[in-house]
């Protein structure tokens, strides 16, 4: 069994009156596909900040990288540690070039030192997204949705992450394109990277997910393999409504 690469010790964040995460504890192996489902506005994105810092880090609670806590540890630090995420909007400096996107991730890099080093980075994680390479010098904010994604996933990449947090990355997609992250994953994690995915689109959550959880209204719900989740009745309920 493999040990746990990332994990979230009661984790809490309250916006004002409402709390957004409440006390969620999640462990995640290495090379393991953690999923996570739940309706609208119950708490997943921010579980990402929270995980992450970027933003924002929990009010109470601690993550912890491989069984070390990050309380003191900051956002830039986490991420060069191995931790990188992505973001539910096609997060791309619009007026920048793909590759200049993608090298400005790299100035992040733990290893790549130097320009050289930085760019030589950049397009092998523009290449490992698969963004096509004829368009690397092609304006982000120019280029359709599906490719600005791949230029924040290579953003990502460029980090040469460990754990990789991806944030919807099929929404607004066509299923061709959604296909085209189903296989982007699958090759992720291939090379032993261990991902975390929150995805509204069912099919590609429960097709790469080795494990799903459930959140409703800041609390996890339900965990267990796809099948499993899928039909627990509280999940059925939380995505329907509540039975009067
Ligand atoms: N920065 C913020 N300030 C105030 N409230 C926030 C903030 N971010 C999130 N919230 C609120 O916290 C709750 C959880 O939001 P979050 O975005 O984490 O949900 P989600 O599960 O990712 O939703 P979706 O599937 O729609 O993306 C929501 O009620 C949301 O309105």
């Amino acid at each position: 069994m493999a040990s746990h690469v990332l994990e979230a010790r009661g984790l809490s964040k309250a916006f004002g009156g409402l709390l957004a995460v409440a006390e969620v504890d999640l462990a995640v192996a290495e090379g393991e596909a953690l999923g996570i489902a739940g309706p609208n506005g119950s708490g997943k994105s921010t579980l990402f900040n929270l995980l992450t810092k970027v933003p924002f880090a929990a009010d109470s609670g601690t993550v912890l990288l491989d069984g070390r806590p990050l309380d003191s540890v900051p956002a830039h630090a986490i991420a060069r540690l191995g931790v990188a995420r992505t973001f539910q909007r096609e997060s791309v400096f619009p007026s920048l070039s793909a590759i200049d996107n993608v090298l400005l991730a790299a100035e992040g890099s733990r290893k790549a030192r130097g320009f050289a080093a930085r760019l030589r980075l950049a397009e092998r994680a523009l290449d490992g997204a698969g963004f096509p390479a004829t368009l690397h010098n092609a304006l982000a904010g120019q280029l359709p949705v599906f490719l600005r994604k791949l230029v924040m996933i290579a953003s990502a990449l460029a980090l040469e992450p460990r754990v990789l947090l991806l944030d919807e990355p099929a929404s607004s997609l066509t299923p061709q394109e959604i296909e085209r992250i189903r296989a982007l994953i699958a090759r992720l994690l291939d090379s032993g990277m261990t991902i975390l995915l929150i995805e509204h689109v069912l099919p590609l959550l429960t097709a790469v997910s080795h494990r799903l959880i459930v959140m409703d209204q800041g609390a996890v719900i339900a965990s267990g393999t796809p099948a499993e989740v899928i039909a627990n009745p509280a999940v059925v309920e939380a995505y329907l409504g509540k039975k009067t």
